[in-house]
């Protein structure tokens, strides 16, 4: 069933585990997302950033999930992933969203808090969640160095007032994480993680989460985190199952005999996050 990101993410708060949120842009993704939840019985949150939305086009993505959702037997949410554009987050809520990210995480914090509280308050009148980010998640491809990576990290005191002032729902915080694959292995603030949990005691999120070790997803959970993006291990596996396929059989060309395939491929990627977050069984 279609359901609201903070009704998955207040019970995961709860009961202390994680959900994956994991991206799509077209059919295939979505199918091998929602068979991975129905198979695990987990809940799932499905959601499209805005590369996603001009892929696919945003009544169609819509129209693709929710109806997939809808007739789930596990809670599926939609929800824009890195919405950093107002209109565009006005344009999901207008098309059936049920969960919106209003990353204004470049601007300063005053900047940042004016524009969340905004998206909080019409997004909530619409009975749909929100969640923000705080602190400076980039990609693996931007060549900052350590330092700055850790000056970009989330300050536990603005994560609070921000939480207060802008009533958001649930909080992306930058505590070693990055998009896109690692180069060496990610090192995770724990204490951060920790500090910041006890501090807001709200559902935070976890960015950049493909290739951080499963221990290490498993301690970040432990702490406190309640949702885990997962988007470059999902393209990985459907890439590997394509190059595999292909160099195989070099006579298909039926596209439902090629990715068939690739949507099992990411499936199982997908359910093993699942077990792994402790999302299984949940639903
Ligand atoms: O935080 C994530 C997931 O990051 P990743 O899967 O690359 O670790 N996302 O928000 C998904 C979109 C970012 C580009 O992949
Ligand atoms: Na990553
Ligand atoms: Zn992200």
């Amino acid at each position: 069933m279609l359901v609201t990101g903070i009704e998955i993410l207040e019970k995961a708060h709860k009961e202390g585990y994680a959900v994956g949120a994991f991206n799509t842009s077209n059919l295939e993704i979505t199918q091998a997302i929602v068979e991975a939840a129905e198979e695990t019985k987990s809940p799932v949150i499905i959601q499209v950033s805005e590369g996603g939305l001009k892929y696919a086009g945003i009544e169609t993505i819509s129209a693709i999930v929710r109806t997939m959702a809808e007739k789930a037997s596990v809670p599926i949410a939609l929800h824009l992933d890195h919405g950093t554009d107002f209109n565009t987050v006005m344009k999901c809520l207008r098309n059936g969203w049920t969960s919106v990210m209003m990353d204004a995480s470049k601007l300063p914090l005053e900047e940042n808090i004016k524009v969340t509280k905004t998206v909080v308050q019409i997004a909530h009148g619409m009975g749909v969640s929100v969640e923000a980010e705080i602190g400076k998640i980039g990609g693996t491809e931007d060549n900052i160095t350590v330092d700055e990576r850790e000056a970009a990290m989330t300050d536990p005191e603005e994560a609070l007032k921000f939480a207060k002032e802008t009533g958001v729902d649930y909080l992306a915080i930058a505590i070693g994480t990055a998009h896109g694959p690692y180069k060496g292995e990610p090192k995770l603030d724990f204490d951060r993680l920790k500090k910041i949990k006890e501090m807001l005691n709200i559902p935070l999120v976890l960015h950049g989460a493909s290739g951080v070790p499963e221990e290490a997803i498993k301690k970040a959970v432990s702490l406190g985190i309640n949702k885990i993006n997962i988007d470059t291990d999902i393209r990985q596996a459907f890439a590997r199952r394509l190059r595999d396929l292909l160099e195989k059989d070099r006579e298909v060309y039926d596209p439902r005999k090629i990715l068939g395939p690739c949507k099992d491929a990411m499936k199982e990627v997908i359910k093993q996050k699942m077990i792994l977050f402790g999302a299984a069984g949940k639903a």
